[in-house]
């Protein structure tokens, strides 16, 4: 099996995505770093959902509090108070370790090298610290899988989507690092990875344990993306740890010079130089179209296992 570290800022779909993570991949650690809701409940959640899953082998190392330089908000009206959809689920037994993501991140792509890939479903601010702290770490990576970016259609300001708005600067350390990377922006996943009513009534049918817990988790999700326009929950996560997975799930890709913006009102935005017009070295393969069908087939299977 591929070698992987999830690192996440652990509400609703990040959980989903963390369950395909665990059905496809070895994940030898869980990264926890700022953004979605407070970090405690990112930890919380991310603790929970591997004891839910029978999964409390597996570590969680906690990561950086905040971003690099900016400020940021969490957005507890997308996923509920707890990042959980508000679900009062039991305190988890399971702790976390104590050494620091970032160190852990280095660890393991040493004991890993050339093998190791990051789901990176979050802002970037553990990736950058890592590399910040031993930029050789590039050369031992396999490769990495950001959900990240919008093309035209934030999710948290006109132009942002919301992990490239959390830490811009973070992101722009990683992309321009010299990895190995595939980014899926907001709008593939808007497109592809949105579960209509229809698709969420047939979930409810399931009735697993995890089919509870999909329903459970993004159900603030789902009231929050359809009252701002979408048909329904969206799960970028999960379709970018498909697309790791499977990547002809990703039916068209780009390989483009990809930048963040920095400043003020357009701060987080995703620069991509379809032209070349930087005459620089393309650094990331973005999806621009996603089997929406063969993504939840994905979905639907696993969360069908008993
Ligand atoms: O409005 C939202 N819908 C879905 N995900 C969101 C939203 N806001 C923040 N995230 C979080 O940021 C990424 C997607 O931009 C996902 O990683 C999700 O965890």
């Amino acid at each position: 099996m591929r070698k992987t570290i999830f690192d996440t800022d652990t509400a609703s779909d990040d959980a989903i995505a963390l369950m395909l993570a665990l059905d496809y991949f070895e994940v030898l650690g869980v990264t926890i770093v700022a953004g979605n809701v407070k970090f405690e409940n990112e930890v919380s959640n991310a603790l929970f959902t591997l004891e839910y899953l029978s999964r409390p082998d597996i570590p969680v190392y906690l990561g950086a509090q905040r971003p690099l330089l900016g400020q940021w908000r969490t957005v507890e009206e997308v996923h509920g108070k707890n990042g959980f959809g508000d679900w009062e689920y039991p305190s988890p037994l399971k702790k976390p370790e104590s050494e620091f993501a970032a160190d852990a991140i280095i660890r393991l792509s040493k004991e890993y090298e050339g093998e190791l890939e990051i789901l990176a479903v979050s802002p970037l601010t553990n990736i950058a610290l890592a590399y910040l702290k031993d930029p050789k770490i590039i050369n031992r990576i396999r490769k990495i899988w950001i959900m990240g970016g919008a093309f035209t259609r934030g999710n948290t300001t006109e132009i942002a989507e919301f992990n490239f708005w959390v830490d811009p600067e973070a992101a722009q350390i990683v992309l321009n690092a010299g990895f190995d990377i595939t980014i899926v922006p907001w709008e593939i996943a808007e497109e592809s990875a949105t579960i209509t009513d229809e698709e969420w009534n047939k979930i409810e049918d399931i009735n697993t344990k995890r089919s509870e817990f999909f329903i459970k988790v993004n159900r603030v999700l789902r009231e929050y993306s359809k009252s701002v326009g979408s048909r329904g929950s969206v799960h970028p996560d999960s379709l970018t740890v498909t697309i790791a997975y499977d990547n002809s799930v990703a039916i068209e890709k780009v390989s483009k010079y990809v930048n963040v913006e920095l400043c003020s009102r357009s701060r987080g935005a995703m620069l991509i130089d379809w032209y070349g017009l930087n005459k620089r070295r393309p650094n990331a393969e973005v999806v621009i179209k996603a089997d929406s069908q063969k993504f939840k087939k994905y979905l639907f299977d696993s969360l069908s296992k008993a």
